[in-house]
């Protein structure tokens, strides 16, 4: 469908300050860059040195423990906040930075918070046109489009108290994107939701998203949620971005033992490297580039251990891909749902382990089972 003619409200954002009239943008110009954004609160540098860059159409998550400072780095990206170092580019051309500053209300930003709070006082019409000017049949036209792309264009003429918290949400999102703004920045949006609601609003997000080819940067502190809607997932952590990528290769080639635990339970085992090798109860692990005498974690998902039989005090027989079998005793097990959690006591050095196993699987306390570790799905880091 060929845009219809509407401007956001703001004005026009190619003569404002910083964005070039013609500015050339090729296929492989980022919609969103950040170079360097630094920002200090009392001395203390809560968002340090980040860079990352958003592609038209992408989604990318910034996922990290609370305080890490993605809030604020949002909020520098949007211009209610000033960094105190870096840069910020759109479409190639600076908004922020040692060359000035676009005022927020010409950075063609949409904005979704988690309190989207829609005008009371408006009708749900009203709302989804707030941002809009130009001729009144095509705010309407718009309007009506972005209420049909959220499915509830039955409620073009309801007030926002009529509408249900998910209703609410998918209008927030129509009004978001009415302007059709270049980037959504979207800080914890669903978090207000409930679990089945907010899997629902968050996949119809993503659609519409997509079919907007929308840039869009993701605040969330849920690994799940990154998973869910990320192209690439930004792993930040005291200000800083420690690894960048695709949500497949975050969860399986983390940089750290904390990124590993970021996404799931952990087990850890320590070892001291030897010959590049580290001796544990579970057999040698490799630990390459670790001088001898380095200690390591050895890190390992609950669902990567794997259960046996004991066999009159005897465990399977070692391979090279599970390596030696060690001994624990179970001291409980619960059915989570669609996976079985058992915790065991290990023989060796009485520390606690978790396995996960899918259905129903549910030992008695005090039973003697064998545990492996799969090689090609643990983690071995050096200690810091
Ligand atoms: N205006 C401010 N003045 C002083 N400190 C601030 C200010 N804004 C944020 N901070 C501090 O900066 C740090 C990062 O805050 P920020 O809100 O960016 O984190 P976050 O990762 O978004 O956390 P959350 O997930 O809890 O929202 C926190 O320690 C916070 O207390």
């Amino acid at each position: 469908m060929p845009d219809a003619p509407v401007a956001i409200r703001a004005g026009n954002p190619t003569a404002s300050v910083g964005i070039p009239a013609r500015q050339i943008v090729t296929a492989d110009t980022p919609r969103l860059e950040i170079r360097a954004l630094t920002r200090r609160f009392d001395g203390r540098a809560v968002v340090d040195g980040v860079s990352l860059q958003v592609m038209p159409g992408q989604v990318t998550c910034l996922l990290g423990p609370s305080g890490c400072g993605k809030t604020t780095t949002l909020r520098m990206i949007a211009g209610v906040e000033r960094q105190d170092a870096g840069q910020i580019l759109i479409d190639g051309a600076e908004i922020s930075g040692p060359g000035g500053d676009t005022p927020p209300e010409h950075r063609r930003i949409g904005l979704m918070f988690q309190d989207f709070a829609l005008f009371p006082h408006l009708s749900v019409a009203a709302n989804v046109a707030f941002g809009l000017t130009g001729p009144r049949e095509a705010v309407r036209a718009r309007v009506a489009e972005m209420l049909a792309r959220v499915d509830l264009s039955r409620y073009i003429d309801a007030w926002p108290h009529e509408l249900s918290g998910g209703e609410q949400q998918r209008v927030a999102l129509a009004r978001a994107l009415a302007p059709r703004p270049r980037i959504m920045l979207m800080d914890e949006p669903f978090s207000g939701l409930d679990n089945r609601l907010r899997d629902e609003i968050r996949d119809e997000t993503l659609a519409v998203l997509k079919e907007e080819g929308t840039a869009v940067l993701l605040v969330t502190h849920e690994p799940e949620e990154a998973m869910r809607m990320a192209d690439e997932i930004a792993l930040m952590r005291g200000g800083r971005i420690v690894q960048q990528g695709a949500p497949y290769n975050i969860y399986n080639a983390p940089v750290d033992r904390a990124a590993v635990a970021f996404f799931s339970d952990v087990n850890v085992i320590r070892g001291r490297v030897q010959g590049a090798l580290t001796e544990t109860p579970f057999g040698q692990f490799l630990a390459p580039g670790q001088p001898d005498g380095a200690e390591v974690e050895i890190v390992i998902r609950p669902q990567h251990l794997k259960i046996d039989f004991d066999r009159e005090g005897r465990g399977p027989l070692p391979t090279p891909q599970d390596g030696t079998p060690a001994r624990g005793v179970v001291q409980r097990a619960r059915f989570m749902g669609n996976e079985s959690l058992v915790e065991f006591r290990m023989d060796h050095d009485g520390s606690i382990l978790k396995a996960t196993v899918p259905n129903v699987f549910l030992p008695r306390p005090g039973k003697p089972l064998w545990l492996t570790i799969r090689r090609d799905r643990c983690f071995v880091f050096p200690m810091r």
